[in-house]
């Protein structure tokens, strides 16, 4: 346990070093800073070596010791589950906390093809106090022709009582060295901090589904002239979906799904291709975590698909909730319906499974359905990064964006 003075000294240094060197860290990497964003070409910063990678792990102060972590075993996982649940991102008045479940978890960073030695923990006397992950992505940049095999980093987190001790730093290079080892040299990953150099700023919207609720949490506010009765007859949706033929994504479905999705996809500067297999994972329902609903014409024929997925926030000090239930948009593919009625549908069905909030970023044709359904821009930013690679336009719009990360 710390004391109060040494507490108030950890402070004081993070002060210290956020002042007189604000990016220390992110100076040293293969990211287009300002003044270059103009001579760089494009594609790979740095080329890699792979006779140059280290083939030892990076230092660790003592008593610290680095872990792959096997999402599989309860126990491991359960303390990863723990430690993103007290320490991992916050809004920033600090009123609420993400809450990533264990089976989240699993469907997140247990994709086919993932490396075991990705999934990077730190532990001192065999506690988990420090984490980040990968998994194998192949991205697809501005063009179809450049496509590159790389990583996706998230859920990058140190234990809130051993922050300034340059942890961060550390776990980023490791699982850097984890990917050049793969030869692999670009990775992608977002959060909503600055650092050099984002690619693409994008931005939050809620959809309010249970206003009551939203408004006892302080996730919402009232104006003067506004109360909760006159909210929740705003917001009320109809019980049942419009549009025929909509049904829950099932097995038989993913060859369909996976051709909609692929053709989808072109269109945006930056995205996945997807395998059936991967289709499979992604997309086929997993009870609160992702939902997928598909529109099935006659003959079976799907035409349309959408899918959100289930990431609670604690409520950090409540009288009455301990949960905000949040659903967040993933992907969806309107070729038939409208996309204003789909994504309409989209709001019953997840008020129908509990949901207090429907949560989409402004990336994709998303503008497209965000006024009309009346969802409300939040304050929460979310930039995306490319490691180690100088785009041919300097920054993406977000409707050029195509990949969501959870
Ligand atoms: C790859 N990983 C990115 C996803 C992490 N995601 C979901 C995230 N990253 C930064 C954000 F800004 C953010 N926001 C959702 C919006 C929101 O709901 N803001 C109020 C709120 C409720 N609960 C929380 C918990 C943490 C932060 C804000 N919270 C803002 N979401």
């Amino acid at each position: 346990q710390l004391t109060v003075v040494q507490k108030q000294t950890q402070y004081n240094q993070q002060l210290l070093d956020k002042l007189n060197k604000p990016h220390q860290f992110w100076e040293t990497q293969p990211m287009p800073n300002i003044n270059e964003l103009d001579s760089l070409k494009p594609g790979p910063i740095q080329e890699g070596i792979l006779a140059d990678v280290r083939k030892d792990p990076f230092n660790l102060i003592s008593k610290f010791e680095w872990c792959n972590v096997d999402l599989r075993n309860d126990e491991q996982a359960q303390q990863v589950y723990t430690l993103l649940k007290e320490n991992y991102v916050e809004d920033d008045d600090n009123m609420f906390r993400f809450d990533y479940s264990i089976d989240f978890l699993r469907w997140a960073l247990l994709p086919p093809g993932q490396h075991p030695d990705w999934i990077v923990g730190v532990k001192v006397n065999q506690k988990l106090v420090g984490f980040i992950t990968g998994i194998p992505v192949t991205l697809h940049i501005e063009n179809q022709q450049t496509k590159v095999k790389m990583t996706e980093i998230n859920f990058l987190c140190v234990h809130k009582k051993i922050r300034a001790n340059r942890l961060a730093p550390v776990l980023i290079k490791e699982i850097t060295r984890r990917v050049h080892i793969k030869n692999m040299w670009q990775a992608v990953y977002t959060a909503g901090i600055v650092v050099p150099t984002p690619i693409s700023q994008t931005r939050y919207y809620h959809r309010s589904l249970n206003a009551k609720k939203l408004i006892e949490v302080g996730f919402s506010s009232l104006s003067a002239r506004q109360t909760i009765a006159r909210q929740q007859k705003l917001y009320k949706l109809p019980e049942e979906p419009k549009t025929q033929g909509l049904r829950a994504m099932k097995k038989k479905d993913v060859a369909q799904v996976t051709k909609l999705l692929n053709e989808y996809l072109k269109q945006f500067k930056l995205y996945f291709k997807y395998t059936e297999d991967e289709v499979k994972h992604w997309f086929l329902p997993r009870k609160d975590v992702i939902s997928t609903y598909v529109v099935e014409k006659e003959q079976g024929v799907v035409t349309d698909f959408l899918s959100f997925y289930n990431l609670p926030s604690q409520v950090i000090k409540n009288p009455k909730h301990t949960h905000l239930r949040a659903a967040y948009s993933y992907y969806n593919v309107a070729t038939q319906t409208p996309i204003v009625q789909l994504m309409y549908d989209a709001l019953i069905l997840a008020k129908n499974e509990g949901y207090d909030v429907f949560n989409a970023l402004d990336i994709m044709e998303n503008e497209k359905f965000l006024k009309e359904l009346m969802f409300c821009p939040g304050d929460g930013q979310l930039n995306y990064y490319l490691y180690n690679w100088k785009l041919e336009s300097n920054m993406l719009k977000p409707e050029e964006i195509g990949i969501v990360l959870v």
